[in-house]
């Protein structure tokens, strides 16, 4: 486990560096935050379920990272699609890693990027294991929208946010399927 989670998170800083080049913002500051920030791993493991349809594994949520890389043992992963509103399975390929935006990098790119909207289904039939790692900024950073991405045409539309205000609002706030999306807290209400 110490083992792949080092090379996750190198894998891991690899791709938010380039994500942040391809915004084409300036990476001087933001580098090496990314590069000493934190790295959550959610192990999860869901038993089979006599009626999968009845129960979920875990509940419709975005991440609270700038990027999730996620391994599962076999498929259970949803994700809304913007396009239908409808969910997508995500299959299970051998080998395969599944990367997703975190609210993070929502923030970041004023919603170039957008935060993946997912669930853990169930199965009737074997146990599944799903490894996510959550990489973000350290506890008290403060992750804001990149000045160059905001003008006339795109205002801010993210407030800034930290690792340690999201742990402040899990505290405060109803989570789970009907409580507040942290995402839609972080919105500027003129958007
Ligand atoms: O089990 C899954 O596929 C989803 C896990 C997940 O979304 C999480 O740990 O944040
Ligand atoms: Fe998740």
């Amino acid at each position: 486990m110490g083992k792949f989670s080092e090379e996750v998170m190198k894998l891991g800083i690899e791709i938010m560096t380039t994500l942040v080049e391809i915004l084409g913002i300036n990476p001087t500051n933001l580098t090496p935050m990314i590069e000493n920030g934190m790295q959550v791993v959610n192990v999860n493991c869901y038993p089979p379920c006599p009626q999968p349809e009845l129960a979920l594994g875990i509940p419709p949520h975005s991440d609270y990272s700038c990027l999730t890389i996620l391994h599962q043992s076999s498929s259970g992963l949803e994700i809304m699609d913007s396009e239908d509103n409808t969910w997508k399975s995500v299959p299970h390929i051998p080998g395969a890693l599944q990367v997703n935006i975190g609210d993070h990098f929502e923030v970041l790119s004023n919603g170039l990027y957008k935060s993946v909207w997912h669930r853990g289904t169930l199965n009737n039939s074997k146990r599944r294991i799903s490894i996510a790692s959550l990489f973000s900024l350290r506890m008290d950073d403060k992750v804001e929208t990149a000045t160059e991405l905001v003008n006339d045409q795109n205002p801010k539309k993210y407030r800034e946010t930290s690792f340690r205000d999201f742990l402040n609002f899990l505290v405060n706030n109803e989570v789970g399927p009907q409580g507040k999306s942290y995402r839609d807290t972080l919105k500027l209400k003129n958007n």
